[in-house]
């Protein structure tokens, strides 16, 4: 079950210096929400103050209607550096997951072979994280993400790391998996590409504590339509444009 996401004047500082300020922002239960913007500009202070990881300094952030004040199950979050468990097999990875969720014992290995077997690495299962390709570690951590069944999924760049085939099977992966087991996702990348593909609506934010420069509506379904072409145009135009702008600022 996905949750509503409800971000109302929030203001996030490191130490004295506004990275995010009085951002405002309504995600529905079930959208996939893909922010975007130039390196610094707050995407990742955002997204850990959704996750409960760091203080809200000004206003609020509400998930499923309850002020975040810390971490919580009903929110998961999946990196780019793989957060794995190294001394856990892919199997130990993805049932500590359902453990913490509170699937009983008993329950636990089908559960969690069937996880194994929708991200395709049944052949692995005993492995260690060591031994699988970047790849197949980020299938895991989508597992375990999503194994818990959170209302929520926070999403840091989790493909950056991968070569472009790689990338494109795990989103595939993500919009299939996502479909089976519905969550409301915030995803951070800087490949419009991506979010074009991923999400119902894009942020792109201006640099650190400039705001919201653009938000884009991408329609559905996710086919190459005329569209969503136009929608990853428009992005793509408020992420460049972005950049030029920089430029001409004196530091
Ligand atoms: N722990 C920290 N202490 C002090 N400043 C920080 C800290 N973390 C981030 N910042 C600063 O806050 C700003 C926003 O950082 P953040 O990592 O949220 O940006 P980002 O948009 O995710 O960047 P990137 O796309 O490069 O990952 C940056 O200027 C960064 O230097």
């Amino acid at each position: 079950m996905s949750t509503d996401i409800d971000i109302v004047d929030a203001t996030l500082r490191h130490g004295d210096r506004t990275v995010v300020d009085r951002l405002s922002l309504s995600i529905p239960a079930g959208q996939i929400l893909v922010v975007t913007g130039p390196s610094g500009c707050g995407k990742s202070t955002l997204l850990r103050a959704i996750a409960g990881l760091r203080p809200i300094d000004e206003g609020t952030i509400s998930v499923g209607g309850h002020r975040v004040t810390g971490t919580s199950g009903d929110r998961a979050m999946v990196f780019q550096d793989d957060a794995l468990h190294p001394w856990r097999t892919v199997r130990r990875n993805i049932a500590l997951a359902l453990g913490l969720r509170g699937v009983p014992r008993g329950e636990r290995r089908a559960e969690t072979d069937r996880w194994i077997s929708e991200i395709g690495l049944d052949e692995f299962a005993d492995h260690l994280p060591r031994e699988l390709s970047g790849g197949m570690r980020q299938r895991v951590q989508l597992a375990r993400g999503l194994a818990g069944a959170p209302r929520a999924v926070l999403m840091d760049e989790p493909f950056g790391a991968l070569d472009a085939q790689t990338r494109t099977s795990m989103q595939q992966l993500l919009i299939r998996t996502l479909h089976a087991h519905p969550a409301t996702v915030v995803f951070v990348t800087h490949d419009v590409d991506e979010a074009v593909l991923l999400g119902d609506r894009i942020v792109v934010l201006d640099h650190a504590g400039a705001g919201v420069r653009r938000i884009v509506d991408v329609p559905r379904p996710r086919v190459d339509s005329v569209e969503n072409r136009a929608a990853r145009d428009e992005a793509a135009a408020a992420l460049v444009g972005g950049d030029q702008i920089r430029e001409k600022v004196p530091a």
